[in-house]
């Protein structure tokens, strides 16, 4: 019988209930869920939702486990954890290689020891209680994120080249919105290769060819490309919606974006961080850029908890807000400590975060 290992940090609860997705990928282990439960403590509180950070995940391989075995493993997964997580606790959502299906069987076995309870996970099919737009919210915020950065240097989504790493959750909804919204997506590669088409590629027909053939690979409007190269594409913006530490020393010197957009989690290291900046490439960060998703899921909370279901336009509309606020904000920091967007929208985070542990006593 096969064992898988699995965790759940819980790193701050000052501002309000722990939150943070429920990884399942192969290379989860410890540190990494530590390094992204406290990353979801910054972003709730950028993105001033009432949270904290938490954040799960199992090491195994998702693609390689038939559709029975994850919903076993999910299920033991959460006879282990119903203690500690809960409405008011800790509350997961999907990452990567989880979906609202994983919500849907966490939500059932969590019930089963403590009544039914929609607002234990949010990312729910929204048959059970899941928020429209849930599903295309962090890719949405990214875009609204993008149209905030570029509006700053007089530029808009439709006069630039997009190059995206990751043609999943996130990664296709950038993908989808942006094109929408009249950008060139000139590259895309997933875990099965990259494919490019310098006059844009036709995203929706791309989403169509991964559905059927279960990936990027072998799309014919538009050339293979090696996906090591991908990063290092000639465009305006680059947007790493994949794994973390993809941006490092070994390759942050030859790419060739003006702008990244962080709809990963950490796919930066600090190292490429100094190299990008003294380049010139300006960094919208992790914590602020792919807060969407969290926001989302806050808007499904508050759902659940008033019994009481917004329609999707009030969602979008919702989040357009926040996201625009939150840049403002990131924005404010930037220019009273003279920084970069990522000391800007840490620092914004940081402070909130102090202040609400001053205030409940427990900096003494
Ligand atoms: N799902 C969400 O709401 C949120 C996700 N994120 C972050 O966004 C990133 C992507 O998450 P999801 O889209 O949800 O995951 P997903 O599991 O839906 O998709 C992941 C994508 O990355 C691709 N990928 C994996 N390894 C790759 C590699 N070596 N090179 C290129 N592509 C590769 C996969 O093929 C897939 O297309 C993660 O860093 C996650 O933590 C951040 C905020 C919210
Ligand atoms: O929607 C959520 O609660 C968390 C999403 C997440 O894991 C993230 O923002 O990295």
């Amino acid at each position: 019988m096969a064992s898988f290992v699995g965790f759940r940090v819980q790193h701050d609860n000052a501002r309000g209930p722990m939150k943070g997705g429920i990884r399942y990928h192969h290379e989860v282990d410890p540190d990494e869920v530590n390094a992204l439960a406290q990353l979801m403590t910054w972003k709730t509180a950028v993105a001033n939702i009432p949270y904290g950070g938490a954040k799960g995940g199992i090491g195994c391989s998702p693609g390689e486990l038939s559709i029975s075995e994850l919903e076993r493993l999910t299920r033991e997964f959460t006879q282990k954890l119903h203690d500690c997580i809960g409405i008011h606790t800790d509350v997961p959502a999907p990452d990567m290689g989880t979906n609202s299906q994983t919500m849907a069987w966490i939500l059932d076995e969590y019930s089963k020891f403590h009544g039914y309870s929609p607002a234990v996970v949010t990312g729910k099919p929204v048959d059970l209680g899941g928020s429209l737009g849930r599903d295309a919210a962090t890719g949405k915020g990214v875009l609204f994120a993008a149209q905030a950065l570029l509006a700053e240097y007089g530029k808009s989504i439709s006069d630039q080249r997009f190059v995206i790493q990751g043609f999943g959750n996130v990664g296709s909804w950038a993908a989808q919105l942006i094109s929408e919204a009249g950008g060139k997506v000139i590259a895309v590669s997933d875990v099965t290769g990259a494919v490019k088409n310098s006059n844009g590629l036709d995203i929706l027909k791309l989403l169509k060819h991964s559905k059927e053939s279960h990936g990027v690979k072998g799309f014919g409007g538009g050339d293979a490309l090696d996906p090591n190269l991908l990063l290092m594409e000639d465009c305006d913006v680059l947007i790493p919606a994949a794994l973390g530490g993809v941006i490092n020393r070994g390759n942050a010197n030859d790419i060739r974006a003006k702008f990244i957009i962080e709809a990963a989690n950490h796919p930066t290291d600090p190292e490429a961080d100094e190299i990008l900046s003294k380049k010139g490439v300006l960094i919208l960060p992790d914590i602020f850029a792919n807060s969407g998703g969290v926001t989302v899921s806050y808007f499904e909370w508050v759902q659940n908890i008033q019994g009481f279901m917004w329609d999707e336009e009030k969602v979008n509309c919702e989040l357009k807000t926040y996201m625009t606020r939150g840049f403002k904000h990131v924005k404010e920091m930037c220019r009273t400590h003279n920084c970069d967007l990522r000391m800007g929208a840490f620092t914004l985070g940081v402070n909130r975060v102090a202040r609400a542990t001053v205030l409940r006593g427990w900096g003494a």
